[in-house]
């Protein structure tokens, strides 16, 4: 079993395979799969992934591997074998692939050291190579007779740690410890010995005599106003002892939140808990469904199910959106389990996501809370996997590897033979319609914990405001009752749905919007060309002078902002007090807390701000939500468009009296009668589910059908033209299911971006069971054109941005 089989750190499609190489002698006992290596490839040395020992290879003249950079393997068998099935899925590279599974401090350039962390002693050899220091390189490791498994052992004991180096700058952090080295009897005999003089020794003694345990030597410099020569005196002494310990930098201080105990259970979630304990103890994979209102106590359930999990010894995942990992979600979370949670979340420098990545890898927690790739945590005995606000877009990468974490957790749950579950006000179609099948297990949850109505919701037809000399932005309504609010000490929020809005024209008189004949979709305004395209179809027509309906010239696309909107909220309601939250104002890091926690301070009357605020939050003094525009996501070209304005206007309304307060919603419209804002200011998702379910069949769309897209981008147009034109043939020539549809190609719905010129071709297939081989044969025919001319080819083969 002397050669490895590596996946090598190469991102062409023509390096998608394995490599042999022979494995050195004095790498033998300890190397296994799932560590990373380097190894010679052409003139280079590259890293790469060993996913197999061998002893024989088809191969003759091999090289060997030159290095081996981890001495416990990163990715565990489960990791690897799902990392294949998501490169397949997702036609990308394995290493693409292995490498999303990783957090970023493995992936960069760095030298490793190795640290001494025991007084005890070591073995001759290990004594002899760190010849009385705390630290060496790794180089002479590598120069010493000092054998790789006996530093494996070593590190397996905990006696010495691998750090690594990230761009000079240290990944742990380390402080001092200070223990009482003798018998509490022995220290009291030393103090008699010691000189008057001596008296911040003295203290320091009969403090360790009350405390036997040990303490951070900063953390007693300070509290005895002393110095570490002192400490050091008694060090020498050997009255005292030292070590040095690695301390994780955690982001959070555990001990801040406030310890919570299990909620009696109302009886809607105790009859959805039911089955999911009983899979958790049986062990059995299925994924429930989780449909609950905005407050009706899902988090709860999540909080108890995992209860279980950790009782049971086993681990858990729980994903929630990256915009709602507000500190109010952490906390439900360490409240409940404390430290035995690790959080992963983007605003993480990337050493503190390297620290809550060991913590798991390390398995000194059982319960990852975290955004998208928090799904790859290397637990090995996962008992739960919990998918919160499911129907969140966040959940699917738009990046190689295009994976959706809901297929990942499923593939997960099935190898780990445990429950999945999705929770949400407002599943996917997707989701829903599975459960409605009975591939997913279905729970409602109808009613808010506190039993309290829903917040009555208001629809304002902002063509009425037009028509009576109301040009701004706000409603009468809305104003009037944002005054009120603001008398009563009452807190307001309001959203500004900005998404893709000015791609779409609209009629603001009438709230026409020009739509694609063929597509049910709102056509596209190309600024460039002053034309409307439908991206689906390339049908397209120039842009019209006065609405196509009723004749009047106010048609036109326009772009607001939220500073814009703060500005004319201020002139109309002067004494409001506002923050505002969107991408502006919370680019540093740690200024989306401190906007919530001004709010929740109550030194604002309103939070103004993007979808940001729509999930998540809980305020008690909430009592209004308005939104500004409910419709300038209504007509962005995907056929997604209601389904989002209906979870995002569910969701916001979800923020209104959620506690003692009733609460209110104002959605101001210019088209009140479209049954996504209509059936959203009923709470009626069934409804909705139905209209939308059959819309989707008659055009055709997922749940439906599958989608595939793909995108060619180049600097020049009639290259693009020409490759997009050739796959789609491709395509046409080799599909095997007369009921499989190729769209396309034409302009991608941004046609221009970073100087490339875009275009796609959409798939729309039921059955087409050869999909993914035939895409990968059409663009390894174009390998040659990606490598010299700098062609792009991507596939989304699940695609949530159409743009
Ligand atoms: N069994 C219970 N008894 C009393 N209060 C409960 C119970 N379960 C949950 N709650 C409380 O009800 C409120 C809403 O619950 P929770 O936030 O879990 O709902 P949710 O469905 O996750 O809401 P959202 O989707 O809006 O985030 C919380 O304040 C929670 O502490
Ligand atoms: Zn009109
Ligand atoms: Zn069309």
């Amino acid at each position: 079993m002397n050669i490895a089989k590596v996946i090598v750190d190469v991102p062409a499609s023509s390096i998608n395979q394995t490599f042999d190489y022979k494995i050195p002698e004095q790498f033998q006992d300890i190397l296994t799969v799932g560590m990373r290596v380097i190894v010679p490839f052409g003139p280079r040395k590259i890293m790469g992934f060993v996913v197999e020992r061998t002893g024989e290879s088809s191969f003759d003249k091999l090289k060997y591997i030159s290095d081996v950079l981890d001495l416990t393997p990163v990715l565990t068998d489960e990791l690897l074998g799902l990392g294949k099935w998501m490169a397949n899925q997702t036609l990308s590279l394995y290493i693409t692939a292995f490498q999303a599974m990783l957090p970023q401090v493995l992936k960069a350039q760095y030298k490793k050291e190795l640290e001494r962390v025991t007084e005890d002693p070591l073995s001759d050899e290990l004594e002899s190579l760190f010849a009385g220091r705390d630290f060496i390189t790794y180089e002479e490791l590598e120069g010493s007779t000092v054998s790789y498994s006996q530093i494996q052992k070593a590190v397996q004991d905990g006696d010495v740690v691998v750090n690594y180096l990230v761009k000079s700058k240290i990944t742990k952090k380390h402080v001092t410890m200070i223990m009482p080295n003798r018998e509490p009897h022995l220290l009291e005999e030393a103090i008699e010995d010691l000189s008057k003089n001596a008296r911040k020794q003295k203290e320091l003694l009969s403090f360790f005599i009350d405390n036997q345990q040990e303490i951070e030597q900063s953390v007693l410099i300070k509290k005895f106003n002393t110095t570490s020569s002192t400490i050091k005196t008694l060090l020498d002494k050997e009255l005292l002892a030292s070590t040095r310990k690695e301390i994780y930098r955690n982001p959070y201080d555990d001990k801040s939140f406030e310890q919570t105990t299990a909620l009696t259970l109302t009886e809607q979630q105790q009859v959805t808990i039911v089955p999911i304990k009983e899979h958790i103890r049986d062990e059995k994979h299925d994924v429930f469904l989780i449909h609950g209102v905005t407050g009706s106590g899902k988090t709860e359930i999540y909080l108890q199910a995992i209860q279980d999990v950790i009782e049971k010894g086993q681990e858990a995942i729980v994903l929630v959106p990256e915009i709602s990992l507000t500190p109010q979600m952490v906390k439900r979370f360490k409240g409940r389990f404390g430290s035995n949670v690790a959080v992963l979340h983007s605003a993480l420098s990337n050493g503190e996501k390297y620290d809550e990545w060991r913590r798991i890898h390390r398995k000194e927690v059982q319960v990852v809370v975290g955004a998208r790739s928090a799904i790859f945590a290397p637990f090995e005995n996962l008992g739960i996997i919990i998918i919160d606000e499911e129907h969140e877009n966040s959940y699917k990468q738009e990046d190689q590897p295009r994976y959706h974490a809901r297929d990942v957790a499923i593939f997960r749950g099935e190898n780990h033979r445990c429950p999945v579950i999705l929770g949400s006000a407002t599943p996917t179609l997707e989701s829903f319609a599975r459960a409605q099948k009975g591939v997913y297990k279905l729970a409602t949850l109808s009613k808010r914990t506190n039993e309290k109505e829903m917040p009555k919701v208001n629809i304002v037809d902002m063509r009425n405001e037009l028509h009576e000399g109301n040009r701004s932005m706000f409603s009468r309504s809305l104003k009037e009752n944002i005054e009120q609010r603001i008398q009563r000490g009452e807190q307001i929020v309001l959203l500004l749905n900005r998404r893709g809005y000015s791609t779409f024209v609209m009629c603001r008189d009438c709230g026409h919007v020009n739509e694609c004949p063929h597509c049910d979709i709102a056509l596209t305004y190309h600024k460039n060309s002053r034309q409307l395209k439908c991206h689906y179809c390339s049908y397209e027509e120039p842009m019209p002078t006065s609405c196509p309906s009723c004749k009047s010239d106010l048609i036109r696309f326009f772009g607001t902002g939220t500073q814009r909107i703060e500005e004319s909220l201020t002139q109309l309601i002067p004494e409001a007090r506002i923050v505002r939250m969107d991408v502006d104002t919370t680019r540093r890091k740690g200024s989306h807390e401190k906007i919530l926690n001004q709010f929740a301070d109550k030194e604002a009357d309103i939070l103004l701000g993007t979808q940001m605020i729509a999930k998540g939050l809980d305020f008690e003094n909430v009592t209004l939500v308005g939104v500004l525009t409910a419709d300038s996501m209504l007509h962005l070209p995907d056929f997604r468009s209601s389904e989002k304005t209906f979870q995002l206007l569910t969701q916001v309304s979800g923020r209104a009296g959620r506690h003692d307060l009733p609460g209110e919603v104002i959605i101001q419209t210019y088209t009140p009668e479209h049954y996504s804002i209509e059936l959203a200011s009923n709470y009626n998702f069934m409804q909705f589910y139905k209209n939308e379910m059959s819309t989707r069949k008659t055009f055709q769309y997922p749940p439906y059908v599958f989608l595939a897209l793909i995108t060619v981008s180049h600097q020049n147009h009639v290259k693009v033209v020409q490759s997009a034109q050739q796959i789609a043939q491709l395509l046409l020539n080799n599909i095997s299911n007369e009921g499989t549809v190729v769209l396309g190609p034409t302009p991608s719905p941004i046609a221009r971006m970073k100087d490339r010129y875009r275009y796609q071709c959409m798939i729309k297939y039921k059955n087409e069971p050869n999909l993914r081989t035939l895409i990968r044969k059409i663009i390894r025919q174009f390998d040659d054109e990606v490598r010299k001319n700098d062609l792009l080819i991507t596939v989304d083969m699940q695609p949530y941005q159409l743009m």
